[in-house]
């Protein structure tokens, strides 16, 4: 087994840093379920460090150009891209990927991110609004200070960039402490930042688990958290975040509703499903996990569907025809197969896959339930594993209503030919992204990001900046000042 040990756990103001009295974070291949790499989270000395370089560069980027940032940012997505195959491959042995997958949708997103908002950095202004009397006030869009990123496993390298870019294209400095599960891809994107020239402290990284994150939350120098993660997590950032009158965007989790009426194109509509539910091995946030397809076309769906099934490549995730790789960890397969059981007790059918692999590492075939009720566990909470439930339904107004009867708002989907329902459903969904004949894509010029539970703020587009400054209104007197007395 390869080793994919970093020179050390941390990167604090433009280089690595280690210390190993933090408690041992093993970096688990989930192919193989060997280690490859050993880190320490970080002490309470790592993250006064952090803290500190990333607190004192910060004045200094926000002094620059946007142009000069975003000069910066530009050639770190230039970097990126010409050590794709090396990123992909480092992001395989983090979170189990396959290379088919990483090669096209990892540091290449990273570097999308990099470029989108490099370009956009030299065009951030305020506005000039004018008033009576030659009286006029003027806006200055300012830098929040630190941002801490907390990432969750699924895309390390992605996660990190999309909050990097905007935070570091609006002048802010950076703490990111990704997974626990995932920790090595972060690294090397610190890495790439400081050799395309951002300063030491712009954008450093922190290893640890909740406990390390939450304590860097707590702490005055951070101004704003961007976490990717789950509900549960997302209420304890959001509230400690409160406490300290702190800027938070949560990207959390979904259980998002894919439509299927009967006049849909049947082949995109089931290569829709299975992205939705299979890309990543199922542990994608948007996913859409329930399948509503409206009654005339159920048999015909399944039937094209597990057909379809039949051409999954589960293998060596290292081997590009691989289509299928393992779950990132013991544990999400265990939360997985729990899930899959609790299906069949409370009355789904289980139409193909859901046994564990019987071999090193975290296996499972990829599993279809049919005849869900909306009422059963795997239909209403997130399950983050390769699950797809199809429900079955008979009218627009049933399935909206049902579409949007859960407590996550994150994505939703719609396949009909007919354009009129197609623009209703969207204008109905209660989700931050919904889809019209496709799924599951995130070009970074379109905002991501949830409704209800699924959290609040939006990565990626010009939103983003919304989340990573502060507007200042200047008032420019050009009278004498009056005064009652
Ligand atoms: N909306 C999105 O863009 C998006 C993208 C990917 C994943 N997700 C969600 O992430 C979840 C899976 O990831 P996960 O299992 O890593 O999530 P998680 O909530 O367990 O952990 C996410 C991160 O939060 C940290 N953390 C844990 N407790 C904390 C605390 N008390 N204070 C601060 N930080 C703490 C963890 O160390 C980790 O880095 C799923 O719910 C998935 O839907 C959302
Ligand atoms: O979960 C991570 C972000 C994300 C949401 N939907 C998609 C689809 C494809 C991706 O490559 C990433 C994501």
């Amino acid at each position: 087994m390869t080793s994919q040990q970093p020179p050390a756990s941390h990167y604090i103001a433009g280089a690595y840093l280690d210390d190993a009295e933090g408690a041992a974070i093993p970096v688990i291949y989930p192919a193989t379920g060997q280690e490859i790499a050993r880190l320490h989270a970080a002490t309470d000395a790592v993250i006064d460090k952090a803290l500190a370089a990333a607190h004192a560069a910060q004045p200094a980027w926000a002094a620059l150009s946007g142009t000069e940032r975003g000069r910066i940012l530009r050639k770190a997505a230039d970097i990126l891209r010409d050590r794709n195959h090396e990123m992909s491959v480092l992001e395989t042995y983090d979170t189990g990927k396959p290379l088919s997958e990483t090669l096209i949708a990892d540091a290449t997103s990273a570097a999308d991110a990099l470029e989108y908002f490099g370009g956009l950095a030299g065009a951030l202004t305020g506005e000039h609004i004018q008033l009576p009397e030659g009286d006029f006030v003027y806006t200055r869009r300012e830098a929040l200070g630190v941002v801490l990123g907390i990432g969750a496993w699924n895309y390390p390298t992605q996660i990190a960039a999309w909050k990097a870019a905007p935070a570091l294209a609006c002048g802010n400095t950076m703490v990111m402490k990704p997974s626990e599960t995932t920790p090595l891809c972060t690294l090397k994107l610190a890495e790439i930042l400081t050799e395309a020239g951002a300063p030491p402290g712009v954008f450093n990284v922190v290893q640890g688990y909740g406990p390390e994150a939450a304590k860097m939350l707590e702490d005055p120098r951070i101004a704003k958290v961007s976490l990717t993660g789950s509900v549960p997590t997302g209420l304890k950032v959001y509230q400690s975040a409160a406490a300290g009158m702190k800027h938070a965007t949560l990207e959390l989790g979904g259980k998002s509703p894919l439509v299927i009426f009967d006049d849909a194109d049947l082949d995109s509509a089931v290569s829709a499903a299975i992205n939705g539910n299979f890309y990543s091995t199922g542990q994608i946030c948007s996913n859409s996990t329930r399948v509503f397809v409206q009654s005339g076309i159920k048999q015909a769906f399944l039937d094209r569907l597990t057909t379809r099934m039949k051409d999954v490549v589960i293998g060596d995730p290292l081997d590009q025809a691989t289509t299928l790789g393992p779950m990132v960890s013991e544990r999400q397969l265990s939360i997985t197969l729990d899930y899959i059981e609790k299906g069949k007790a409370e009355g789904a059918r289980l139409v193909t896959g859901g046994e564990r692999h019987e071999q090193e590492g975290f296996w499972i075939a990829p599993a279809v339930f049919a005849d869900v009720a909306d009422d059963m566990t795997i239909a209403r909470e997130e399950i983050f594993g390769p699950v797809m439930s199809v429900l079955d339904f008979e009218t627009e107004d049933e399935v909206l209503a049902r579409a949007n009867a859960t407590q996550f708002g994150l994505a939703a989907g719609v396949f009909t030919q007919d354009l009129t329902r197609a623009h209703r459903m969207a204008a109905g969904f209660q989700a931050g992204t919904c889809y019209i004949n496709a799924f599951n894509l995130t070009p970074v010029e379109a905002p991501f990001g949830g409704m209800k539970m699924s959290g609040m703020g939006r990565e990626n587009s010009k939103a983003a900046i919304e989340h990573y400054s502060q507007l200042k209104s200047v008032y420019v007197g050009l009278n004498p000042t009056e005064a009652p007395f």
